[in-house]
């Protein structure tokens, strides 16, 4: 099968999060098991655009509203990540060195989204798949069926993924002109609760419709932040499949962002080094328990929760255990947890910023890895940290609740809790710490347990293949 990905993020080429990660490693998945699998996203200017070398495959134009643009699409040349990548560049939009957070978002999205529905359209045999992530893709099953410049593409299957419904890009209604041409009577096709919603087109127009991992489908359906309906309706077309990791990136043997490589056999050595140079570059005492947070500061991960989470258990705990926290968000939670490093200097650290090095050490080096989201679709941190023998210490939700078994049942191997709330975190340290200081044995064997588990992207890639195959019974 010929598989087109649409993304916003792939690893290593820009990163925000864990979409990227997504998109940089299923793709090379499914071109090992003997298809092509492509994707094409953004020209921002990261580093990896020009550290490689690119050709130029297509050049075209659109119509931004009464605004014509000139796009161009380039493709890496060395297959360096696994399968063919292009790059789509609209000087003006996409040249930018960050992914999100500009002014003109909106029209950026759209404008790629047209530049690359322009450009599969007149491909002389059109990809069995166009396979969309997230909403900053969402009007492109919408554009390929309903839009008359495009649908040449009405009978290729689109397939829709959602890494996080949380935000669903919506667009005010005095932006439509922005879009091609369209039977205005399938403008309820685009909308929901009185916008333009490009996740909850991409529900209504995709053929399918995944998110990654089976529980959040369900939570969806009463949670999904005014969604639910939709997912009630669409539940026929709707499955759930759990996100791999990607074992070349992520392996402690091969790791060479680490400062010692560690296998299952040698963990406890290797875990102890790294986790010493952690301490040392944080001024904190590697003889007690490593906690982690990283990931985004913002509420969907409960990081508001932190600070008052790591005071009590500071307090309750005699200061048992070490917290280093690497992330960035809402500017209220990144000042309350610098306040805190600044209170319990020694015991607490943050590193406020983006480090994807960093992130590599501090799941090698930490004992505990904390995620105490209130939403989390799949979660790739808790993946991250089994495979390099940290036990996560979760909240039982989405894909945490998937992937993680506490150890209080059996052949259990990390720690749950239900409420994202400050008591239940600091119980769930209280335990991690007894694990640590009373049950040395059984952390060691739960650490060795837990990094042979298979989360390799191998079952995920033929679960997407099953899934487009599908596609083929709905026509
Ligand atoms: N400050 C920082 N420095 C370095 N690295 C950092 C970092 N902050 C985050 N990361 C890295 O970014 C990734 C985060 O991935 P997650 O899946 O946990 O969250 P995210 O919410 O972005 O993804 C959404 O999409 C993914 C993919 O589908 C789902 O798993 C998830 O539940 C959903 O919310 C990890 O690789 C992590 O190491």
């Amino acid at each position: 099968m010929e598989i087109i990905h649409v993304t916003a993020e792939c690893y290593p080429v820009a990163k925000a999060g864990g979409l990227g990660d997504v998109a940089g490693a299923l793709p090379k998945y499914q071109c090992a098991l003997g298809h092509t699998a492509k994707v094409v996203m953004p020209m921002y200017r990261t580093r990896f655009l020009y550290d490689n070398e690119w050709e130029l495959v297509h050049e075209g134009g659109q119509c931004l509203g009464q605004q014509w643009f000139h796009y161009s699409i380039i493709r890496e040349k060395t297959n360096k990540l696994g399968f063919d990548l292009y790059l789509v560049d609209i000087n003006g939009l996409l040249d930018r060195e960050k992914v999100y957070g500009y002014d003109d978002d909106i029209e950026r999205f759209l404008g790629f989204q047209l530049a690359v529905c322009d450009w599969l359209v007149q491909w002389t045999n059109l990809p069995d798949v166009v396979h969309c992530h997230d909403h900053h893709t969402g009007l492109i099953p919408f554009l390929m069926k309903h839009t008359y410049a495009f649908n040449r593409m009405a009978a290729t299957p689109s397939i829709f993924t959602i890494h996080n419904a949380e935000y669903q890009g919506w667009i005010g209604w005095d932006k439509a002109y922005l879009l091609p041409a369209y039977d205005t009577w399938k403008s309820g096709l685009l909308e929901w609760n009185g916008t333009i919603n490009s996740l909850a087109s991409a529900i209504k127009c995709a053929w399918k419709v995944n998110t990654v991992s089976p529980s959040y489908m369900e939570e969806l359906r009463y949670k999904a932040a005014g969604l639910e309906p939709l997912f009630e309706y669409e539940k026929g077309k709707c499955s759930g499949i759990l996100n791999g990791i990607d074992t070349q990136v992520w392996d402690p043997m091969t790791d060479p962002l680490l400062h010692k490589n560690f296998d299952g056999q040698t963990a406890k050595e290797g875990k102890r080094k790294n986790k010493k140079e952690v301490c040392q570059r944080f001024g904190m005492d590697p003889e007690k328990p490593l906690v982690v947070f990283i990931g985004r500061l913002v509420g969907e991960k409960a990081a508001d929760l932190l600070p008052d989470a790591i005071r009590n258990s500071i307090y309750q705990h005699h200061a048992g255990a070490s917290f280093l926290i690497l992330g960035s968000g809402e500017p209220v939670v990144e000042n309350r947890l610098n306040l805190l490093k600044e209170q319990f200097s020694g015991f607490v650290n943050t590193f406020i910023g983006y480090n994807e090095a960093l992130a590599h050490q501090m799941y090698a080096g930490a004992d505990f890895l904390l995620m105490p989201s209130r939403v989390e679709p799949c979660g790739l941190n808790q993946l991250y940290s089994l495979r390099y023998g940290t036990v996560p210490i979760v909240r039982s939700t989405g894909g945490l609740r998937d992937t993680v078994k506490d150890f209080g049942e059996w052949q259990g191997y990390g720690i749950r809790f239900d409420q994202a709330s400050v008591e239940d975190i600091v119980f769930s340290l209280q335990r991690a710490l007894e694990l640590y200081y009373q049950k040395p044995d059984l952390f060691q064997w739960m650490r060795s347990y837990m990094m042979q588990i298979d989360h390799s992207w191998e079952k995920s890639a033929l679960d997407y293949i099953a899934l487009y195959q599908s596609t083929q019974l709905s026509v």
